[in-house]
């Protein structure tokens, strides 16, 4: 496959400056990771080596949420914020893990802010990679088959400002089958 086969809305936010407004101030950003600031919502969540306790989602959030289901088929019950305060601030290649997630479901992003590139590489074949620019109220959706075949990241860019990406997941729920 040539390209990973990812969903991309812009416009999704009708005005995506007042809702990073609203999040920039009203969040507790945790500051535990030195890349970027983050804050968890919803069901605990274990992400890069940190422990999020489950925290109830904001009214916000939860709006989001309902909105997702309408949009996906399924309706997240986690989202994970990540604060990049400027173009030096950025996330590396990886895969988002799968077997947490309830089944047949992906993780939507929601990008507020300065614009920034998603950078996928095929882990079949290293020198393929493809950047989408995703813009300032944009949905992007990525299956499990995305993170199957691609490494996403968002690369330093020094012409970035500040941004935040609001990650969405329907955990199963411990003991849970799917
Ligand atoms: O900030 C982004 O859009 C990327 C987020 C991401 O890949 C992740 O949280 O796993
Ligand atoms: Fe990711």
């Amino acid at each position: 496959m040539q390209v990973p086969p990812i969903r991309l809305s812009p416009g999704f936010i009708a005005d995506p400056d007042a809702l990073f407004a609203a999040l920039k101030t009203g969040v507790a950003w945790d500051e535990r990771m030195k890349a970027r600031k983050t804050a968890s919502f919803g069901v605990s969540y274990d992400y890069a080596q940190i422990a999020y306790e489950e925290v109830p989602m904001p009214a916000l959030l939860e709006a989001l949420c309902a909105r997702l289901e309408g949009e996906l088929g399924f309706r997240p019950n986690n989202c994970l914020l990540n604060y990049y305060p400027d173009g030096a601030s950025s996330m590396g290649f990886h895969s988002d893990q799968t077997a947490g997630l309830a089944n047949g479901t992906g993780v939507a992003i929601i990008s507020l802010g300065s614009v920034r590139a998603m950078a996928y590489r095929s882990k079949l074949d290293a020198a393929l990679r493809v950047d989408y620019p995703l813009p300032n109220g944009s949905l992007l959706y990525m299956s499990g088959q995305v993170q199957q075949d691609w490494l996403h990241a968002i690369p330093k860019d020094p012409r970035a400002g500040e941004r935040i990406s609001l990650t969405f997941r329907a955990m199963r729920r411990q003991g849970s089958p799917g």
